[in-house]
Formats: structure tokens, C-alpha cells, sequence
């Protein structure tokens, strides 16, 4: 929030440690130790819990039990609601609170890897009670909009069963594909073929066990149901390969389905994570080649807003995947790529 508003004062709660180095990085301007509850409420306009859920329901219980000298929105980004939600209405007024998730996150978790464009253009979820207005919570959609993200309002049962499946499932899937590489490639070192494929699949499968737990603990029945979907589609799959090959027509409508799933995220206008404008360049493999990329478009006041290598293999040249904002500025980019003879595709 810090590095997206600098006027706004942010107040920080966290180990010493971990403040210590957000004051250095200049993201908190004051800072305040787990159990200095009374201090950080007092003054606050804004509470926001980013911790893990079993804590952030524990603050909410300690929070229940105070009363503020002055109007407080508390709110948390939580990756489950309907629990949250609940104990955050025991909280009496000055305090309100409406519970809020980002779409957007990441496996690797610290202060080190804050990262200012991690909400950009990423699905916010707001979950207000019943009959709070707009204006109620207006501070939270403000922050939301701060951080380029876009708020999607959704009651809190309807947000855990709609990220059980396109959330929670997935965690589960890639760890238990992770998890379940065989001792006969293992004990041969053999994993270390994988491909994008496995290595996209199993990303997630670093994250940490802290936040996990607790999602696994607050949105258990959802999470089962997403799973026994996907393990029927898995064993479906499976009954297909064999059928082969006397029903192809079998898997092949599982692929039709399949490729229609994955382009239904890409839908024009849907796709929040999504709507930069990408082009893929060719690298030579020499040293310098990224920067003889990115050099000519800093320049040119050309701000790359994501940026992936993604192939690289030795003696083969790489590719290097760039997105931008918007659709002048990717075909302004891709014509001065061209005219240094750099081998440029639309993605
Ligand atoms: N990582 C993601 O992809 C992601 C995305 C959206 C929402 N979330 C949600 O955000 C929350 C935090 O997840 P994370 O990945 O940022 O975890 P994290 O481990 O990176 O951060 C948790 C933070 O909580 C702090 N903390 C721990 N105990 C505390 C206490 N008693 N009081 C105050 N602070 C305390 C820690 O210092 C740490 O800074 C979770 O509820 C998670 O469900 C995570
Ligand atoms: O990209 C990732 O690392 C994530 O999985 C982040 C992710 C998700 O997209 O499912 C995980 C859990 C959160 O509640 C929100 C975001």
C-alpha cells in the first residue's frame, strides 16, 4: 500500500525482525509488536489482518472485546470467508467489518518478497454483511483501487465455494502431484526432466504449510467436494486412455473440453490477472541478449509491466515473453524490436 500511495501512513504489525526490514524498505512508517493490540487499534482508520487465518480469527476475537474512541473499518485478506466473516460480526460499533481476499498471491512468502504490482489488475473479493452500503466500506474499496485491483462483491459462502474450486483444489492437486513423484524416478534423479508442464503444475506446491493449514481447516467441506469433482474428471480420463484405441472419439472430447476450459480464463474482458498485451522475442544466445532487449524499450519510455524467459536451453537461443499496459504501447514495442532485427510474435 505504501509504495502505491505514499501519503497513506502505514502502520505495521509484525515480528521485530520482519519490521525492522519493513522500515528499511520504507513500507511501514510506524511499527508495533504482536501483542501492542491497543496501541495499533487506537489512531487506526484501517485495520487490515494479513496474517494467517487462525490468527486473524484470534485478532478478531481480542478486537470483539475492545471499543475504540473513534469509527474503525477492520477488514483482512483471509483466503477463506464464511468463517471470518462470522466472527468479524462480533464486532460491536465503532468498529465495522466487511472481510475482503485478493485473487492474487504468491507461493514465496516474506517481506523480502514484496512486490508493487502484485495486485495489479487481479480480482479483489468484498464481502460485506447484509445491508451495509457502498459508503460503509468505501476506504476498503479505495485501497483496492490503489493497488490497481478490481473489487468483485460475492457473500462469503458463494467466495469459498468458488475459490475451493478455482483456488484451494488446484493447492491440494499440485501438492499431491508434487508429493507423489515415484521412488523410481526420484532415487534416479530423474525428475530433473521435467518439463515446463511439471514445473508449472507443482509451482505451488512451495507454498507454505502455515497458510495452508488453516484454509484446508476453515473451507474443509468445499475443498472435498472440488477434489471428488476433479478426481471423477481424473478417473474419467483415465477410462479414456483405456478405451484406446478403439474409442479415440472418448478422449478426444475430454481434450475439446479441456481446451475449451482453458480458453473460457482467457475470455476478452474476463480475465483481470490476464489483460496485459504480450509479445514473445527471440534471444540470441550471447551474453547481454535480455538487456539489448530491454534497453531499447526503456529508452523509449516503453514501462514493461511483467516479464517471463521462458525457454532457455544451452547452444538454444531463448524466449523472452514481455506484457504491456496497452495495446499501443505492445505495438509500439514490437516495431522498434523489429526495426533492430529482433524476431517478434503477438501472443
Ligand atoms: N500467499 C498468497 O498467495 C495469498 C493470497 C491471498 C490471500 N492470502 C492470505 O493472506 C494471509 C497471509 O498469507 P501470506 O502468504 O501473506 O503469509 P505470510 O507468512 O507471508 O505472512 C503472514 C504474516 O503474518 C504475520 N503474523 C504471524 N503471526 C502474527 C500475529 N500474531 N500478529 C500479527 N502478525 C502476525 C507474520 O509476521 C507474516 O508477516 C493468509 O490469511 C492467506 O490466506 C494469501
Ligand atoms: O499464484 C499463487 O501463488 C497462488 O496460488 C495465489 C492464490 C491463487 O491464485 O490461488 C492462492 C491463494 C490465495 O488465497 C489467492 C491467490
Amino acid at each position: 500500500f505504501k509504495q502505491a500511495k505514499e501519503d497513506v501512513i502505514v502502520r505495521a504489525v509484525s515480528s521485530p525482525k520482519t519490521l525492522a526490514r519493513a522500515k528499511e524498505l520504507k513500507l511501514a512508517d510506524e511499527t508495533f509488536g504482536y501483542d501492542e493490540i491497543d496501541q495499533w487499534v487506537e489512531g487506526s482508520d484501517v485495520i487490515l489482518l494479513c496474517t494467517p487465518i487462525s490468527i486473524i480469527l484470534s485478532t478478531l476475537e481480542k478486537l470483539s472485546k475492545r471499543t475504540p474512541s473513534h469509527p474503525i473499518l477492520v477488514s483482512d485478506i483471509g483466503s477463506t470467508k464464511a468463517e471470518i466473516c462470522k466472527a468479524g460480526a462480533a464486532l460491536k460499533a465503532p468498529f465495522r467489518f466487511v472481510g475482503s481476499h485478493p485473487m492474487a498471491g504468491s507461493e514465496k512468502h516474506s517481506v523480502e518478497f514484496n512486490d508493487p504490482s502484485l495486485f495489479e489488475n487481479a480480482y479483489w473479493f468484498v464481502c460485506p454483511p447484509a445491508g451495509t452500503s457502498a459508503c460503509d466500506y468505501k476506504a476498503l474499496s479505495e485501497m483496492i483501487s490503489f493497488v490497481g485491483a478490481e473489487q468483485v462483491v460475492f457473500p462469503p459462502e458463494h467466495h469459498d465455494q468458488t475459490v475451493a474450486w478455482v483456488s484451494h483444489m488446484p493447492q491440494m492437486a499440485s501438492s499431491s502431484l508434487a508429493a507423489n513423484i515415484p521412488a523410481r524416478l526420484l532415487d534416479n534423479g530423474y525428475q530433473h526432466f521435467a518439463g515446463r508442464a511439471f514445473r508449472d503444475m507443482t509451482r505451488i506446491a512451495a507454498s507454505s504449510w502455515a497458510m495452508w493449514k488453516d484454509i484446508a481447516e476453515t473451507n474443509k467441506p468445499e475443498i472435498l467436494r472440488a477434489m471428488d469433482e476433479y478426481i471423477a474428471g481424473l478417473q474419467e480420463t483415465r477410462q479414456a486412455i483405456e478405451k484406446l484405441p478403439t474409442d479415440e472419439d472418448y478422449l478426444h472430447r475430454i481434450f475439446s473440453q479441456g481446451n475449451a476450459g482453458r480458453a473460457s480464463l482467457f475470455a476478452p474482458g474476463k480475465n483481470a490477472n490476464n489483460s496485459f498485451f504480450q509479445l514473445t522475442v527471440q534471444l540470441k544466445d550471447e551474453p547481454g541478449s535480455i538487456l539489448a532487449v530491454l534497453e531499447p524499450l526503456a529508452k523509449a519510455e516503453l514501462n514493461v509491466r511483467d516479464i517471463e524467459l521462458m525457454k532457455v536451453r544451452e547452444n538454444i537461443a531463448g524466449t523472452l515473453l514481455i506484457a504491456f499496459k496497452t495495446e499501443a504501447q505492445a505495438n509500439a514495442a514490437r516495431e522498434l524490436l523489429r526495426s533492430l532485427n529482433f524476431e517478434v510474435t503477438e501472443r
